[in-house]
């Protein structure tokens, strides 16, 4: 039986699948809370704890003697195109030294590596975060020198318009679908004719606020506070992508906390979780205007989207836009796996991120 390892590290989760054959043979989500995540220094550092979790994960299930291959989500590299990439050392240099920034996707790489080689087998990423297919009108920020990047759950996205798109008896390739998806981090994109033409960047300061993320700040505000804090980059980094949204407000990144509290009578709770809502339904209108108001659906995907309030809290807003469909949770293990598997069939050439 040849195994295929998936390795996806969220900011708020590792999640594990063995596939064989197509078929899932074993699949878990671990969840890190904000204080387990807090013990490390950076995303770096987290390299042994999740190693050991996985580690436990193909013991557990027996796997040792069937991998063929290890698959990992693709992280913070340069602009690359979508596919599949062999893990090499020019992309895990550039992966281990931060070089695009910091973010949990960088250990996809870096954990299927470990398991590359202990098991002797290869490992690639698919459709990192950083697939760029933005047009360079969007590209444009508003200052010389400066250009927005495509950072976005690009794989995801992608995995489930195409999801969408076959429902609707549509072609991905043939089709505008606005794209949110609700993670530690949420990103949103413009999808026209298969490829992701604009897009609301989950990392860096974009759109909503997230769980974890601050999205858009008032930027004299924010310099005010750069300036009185002394912050360095690495402290601005941390700040805007791992503590600030719901858990600068609530001191929880976890939806399904903040619901409990909900549930038990907290009004500011129930006011920051609305506030995300509506900010997430007002770049999605903003995408809208990006596909000139022709678009076959609007797309509700990521974890968060299991969240009923938060799920109608968006289509109450954006339904009058387009028709509305939400896949809670993400299609991520399948696509990694799908393209790992292309590559190994012979269908597909793994790229050489040393030379796109
Ligand atoms: N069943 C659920 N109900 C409500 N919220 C959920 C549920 N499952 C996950 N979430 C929330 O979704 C967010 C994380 O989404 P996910 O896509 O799993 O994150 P990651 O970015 O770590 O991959 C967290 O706020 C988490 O609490
Ligand atoms: C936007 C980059 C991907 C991202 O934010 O992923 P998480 O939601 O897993 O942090």
């Amino acid at each position: 039986m040849d195994s295929i390892l998936v390795i996806n590290p969220g900011s708020t989760s590792t999640k594990l699948a063995i596939f064989s054959n197509h078929e899932l043979i074993a699949e878990e989500t671990i969840r890190h809370s904000v204080d387990e995540i807090a013990q490390f220094e950076n995303v770096i550092s987290q390299t042994e704890f999740r190693t050991n979790l996985i580690s436990e994960f193909i013991k557990k299930h027996e796997a040792e003697q069937h991998l063929v291959a290890v698959v990992g989500r693709g992280g913070l590299l340069k602009p690359i195109p979508g596919g599949t990439y062999l893990v090499n050392e020019a992309l895990l240099s550039d992966l281990l030294a931060e070089k695009y920034n910091t973010h949990a996707s960088n250990l996809g790489a870096i954990l299927a590596n470990e398991f590359s080689k202990e098991y002797n087998i290869p490992a690639y990423i698919v459709d990192p975060v950083v697939v760029d297919e933005m047009e360079p009108i969007a590209k444009v920020s508003g200052l010389k020198g400066i250009d927005r990047r495509s950072v976005t759950h690009a794989l995801n996205q992608k995995a489930v318009a195409r999801v969408a798109a076959e429902e609707m008896g549509k072609e991905y390739n043939d089709s505008s679908f606005i794209v949110a998806h609700l993670g530690g981090g949420i990103s949103v994109g413009a999808h026209k004719n298969g490829k992701m033409i604009d897009a609301v960047n989950g990392l860096d300061g974009e759109g909503p606020f997230s769980p974890e993320r601050s999205g858009e700040l008032p930027l004299i505000e924010f310099a005010n506070l750069i300036i009185k804090e002394e912050l360095t980059l690495a402290d601005i980094k941390k700040l805007i992508a791992g503590n600030s949204g719901l858990k600068s407000y609530l001191g929880e990144t976890d939806l399904r906390e903040v619901e409990k509290r909900i549930n038990e009578g907290d009004t500011e709770a129930a006011f920051y979780e609305e506030a995300m809502s509506y900010q997430v339904a007002k770049s999605i209108a903003e995408m809208s205007v990006v596909l000139k108001g022709k678009i076959d659906g609007i797309v509700l995907t990521g974890g968060a989207i299991y969240s009923e309030s938060v799920r109608n809290q968006i289509i109450s807003r954006v339904e009058w836009i387009a028709p509305v469909k939400a896949f809670p949770g993400e299609m991520e293990m399948q696509a990694l796996y799908e393209g790992a598997w292309r590559v190994l069939s012979g269908k597909e050439e793994a790229k050489d991120y040393a030379l796109v």
